[in-house]
């Protein structure tokens, strides 16, 4: 029997059935163990028990045990459009906020390099994320979830700078940062389909794509073809949402089509992907955005419609 077995034999069996590795090396022995799913109270008398049966083993002076913590299965929703300004970053924002609402544990990621806005919709703008051993920790907000921006990474006006290696190497900054406990995180892509969207699907893998859109033809054939992106990427679809999709009248609160409507959601059909809601256009959305309080964090028909698309995209990923 090696000495190392030899050791593992002295382990409780609880730690036996745990173990990932044990090594001696100048009287220390080193046993790290996987502890997911125990509670504080279960690490401590385990680490005890293994303290204890390692102490008066031959050659051991000291024993060191490291548990490895349940590393939450966390999943990325990215947001995508085909042509920029038909309110991606708008969308992202509301929807990780109504995730939030709806008690899911989420980050925001702003990947857009070339109009990094979350800062400015979730009030952060100005506060800069601290780092913890190379790590970037994320900026929390008043509304129940951190977020990181590529705004936080390059000096305002060098964004169109960036290309390939470096805005794939800052966006994998954002993305494998210190999440915490988020379940959820929800990746604000930059309009189209070029190197940041690559890098998402090589290396960050989403769990599924959302599609935002305005109702004109000429944004949904561009959304049609950021579709067939994440497809070709084995990404899933998870829906399409129409944004300013019927003018709210602020004075009368009437609303009227200036885009059309329903071209959205037909073409979500005619793909065969899922529809996932109307967000209208709406005076208060983007007085409220501007101001940094995401509509989705209030009351009324605005807030609803973020947490109408939540719901969908959350039962998504329950049931994939
Ligand atoms: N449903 C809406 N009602 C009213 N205004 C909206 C709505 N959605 C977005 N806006 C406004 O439209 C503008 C563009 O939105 P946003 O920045 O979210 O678009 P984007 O697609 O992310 O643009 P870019 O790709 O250029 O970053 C913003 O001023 C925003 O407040």
């Amino acid at each position: 029997m090696s000495d190392n077995d030899a050791l593992k034999s002295l382990l409780p069996p609880l730690a036996q059935a745990r173990l990932q590795s044990l090594r001696l090396a100048d009287g220390t022995a080193t046993v790290i163990l996987d502890a997911s799913g125990f509670d504080g109270i279960e690490r401590d008398r385990l680490e005890a028990a293994i303290k204890e049966a390692l102490a008066a083993a031959p050659g051991v002076s000291e024993v060191r045990v490291a548990m490895m913590a349940d590393k939450p299965r966390r999943r990325i929703i990215a947001v995508g459009s085909g042509k920029g300004g038909v309110g991606k970053s708008t969308v992202s924002a509301n929807l990780a906020v109504a995730l939030a609402r709806l008690g899911r544990k989420v980050g925001l990621v702003d990947a857009d390099i070339y109009g990094p806005s979350q800062p400015r919709l979730l009030g952060t703008e100005g506060k800069r994320p601290d780092a913890r051993e190379k790590q970037l920790i994320p900026v929390p907000t008043a509304f129940g979830l951190g977020v990181l921006s590529m705004g936080n990474l390059i000096e305002p006006g060098k964004a169109i700078a960036w290309r390939g290696p470096m805005a794939g190497n800052a966006l994998g900054q954002l993305v494998d940062a210190d999440w915490g406990a988020a379940e959820i995180l929800v990746v604000d892509l930059p309009p189209g389909t070029g190197d940041v969207q690559l890098t998402m699907l090589q290396r960050h893998k989403p769990a599924g794509a959302v599609i935002v859109s305005t109702p004109q033809d000429l944004a949904l054939i561009d959304a049609t073809r950021a579709m067939q992106l994440f497809e070709a990427g084995q990404v899933p679809v998870i829906g399409l949402v129409e944004n300013m999709a019927g003018y709210v009248c602020p004075h009368c609160g009437e609303v009227s089509d200036p885009f059309g409507r329903g071209g959205a959601e037909a073409e979500a059909a005619r793909l065969g992907h899922a529809f996932l809601g109307r967000i209208p256009l709406d005076m208060m959305i983007r007085q409220a955005s501007d101001a940094g309080v995401p509509p989705a964090a209030g009351d009324g028909p605005q807030a609803e419609a973020f947490l109408a698309l939540a719901r969908r995209v959350a039962t998504w990923l329950d049931n994939s």
